[in-house]
């Protein structure tokens, strides 16, 4: 009998000829920060996102779970089309969640209610069982034992547990890492590194932008490279650092190491 063919799996994110533009400061034209990106990431792929200051990155990561809006194009995450107006953002970025550079937490809320409050907003979860599900996240990220602190009593590397427990309480499809071991003193980036690690072994979809380019040829399925609003250059870890065909890939990465 022959094999039944396997089913094609749609992308977990899905961009089409994005672009975004921003008001310039002072001036008439407007600044381009992404220019026509085509993105697919597929289920349990880990993308590393890299490129100069100013390359398009952290739009491009925010526009994906809507916290930018388009100027054009096309985007669908986790089944929803975020492009589409009648999109309900809240309940997309329950299944997008997603790692900010600078955390994010609500400060006047303790660890354990920055994990169960949008659990019992966006969910819909009771008090008990949004507490219950924010404990057991926070066992899993470490801080478990800093329930009762507030953001400002605990260190940059628990803050960021604590953002990471909030994102996985939720059961996103995806998780998107916004330079998120930039703000950290350096003894604390390892541990959170080592978290997204364990993520993806998991089978987590990711995609992370960030300077550890470490992570980056240990952990990525692909990496692309970004410069002036556009995907330039993609490959896996080995291809792209080893061996970019793109002379400014390759301008970038000499300066880097
Ligand atoms: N809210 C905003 N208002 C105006 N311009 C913006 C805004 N956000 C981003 N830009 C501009 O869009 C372009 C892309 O910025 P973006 O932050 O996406 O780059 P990036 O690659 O993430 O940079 P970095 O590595 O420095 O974080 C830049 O020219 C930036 O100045």
């Amino acid at each position: 009998m022959p094999a039944t063919p396997a089913a094609i799996a749609e992308p977990v994110i899905q961009t089409r000829q994005v672009r975004k533009t921003f008001a310039a400061v002072g001036g008439h034209d407007r600044c381009v920060a992404l220019a026509g990106v085509d993105l697919d990431v597929t289920q349990s792929e880990v993308v590393v996102i890299i490129g100069p200051s100013g390359s398009g990155k952290s739009t491009l990561l925010r526009t994906l779970n809507g916290l930018e809006t388009v100027d054009s194009g096309t985007i669908t995450v986790a089944g929803r089309k975020v492009t589409d107006q009648r999109t309900d953002l809240p309940a997309l970025r329950a299944d997008v969640g997603m790692v900010f550079q600078h955390f994010n937490l609500f400060l006047h809320k303790t660890a354990l209610e920055n994990v169960a409050l949008p659990q019992r907003i966006v969910r819909g979860r009771s008090r008990s069982q949004a507490e219950e599900i924010a404990m057991s996240f926070l066992k899993r990220v470490g801080v478990d034992d800093r329930r009762d602190h507030y953001p400002s009593q605990l260190s940059g590397g628990q803050q960021q547990r604590v953002a990471i427990a909030r994102a996985l309480a939720m059961h996103p499809q995806v998780m998107l890492f916004d330079e998120a071991t930039s703000a950290l003193d350096p003894e604390m980036v390892g541990g959170i590194l080592d978290l997204m690690r364990e993520l993806a072994s998991e089978g987590m979809t990711m995609a992370v932008v960030t300077h550890e380019m470490g992570f980056a040829r240990d952990v990525a399925d692909r990496v692309i490279f970004m410069d002036g609003g556009g995907i330039v250059e993609q490959g896996a870890p080995e291809e792209l650092f080893d061996g970019a065909r793109n002379a400014r890939t390759r301008q970038f990465l000499s300066q880097i190491h």
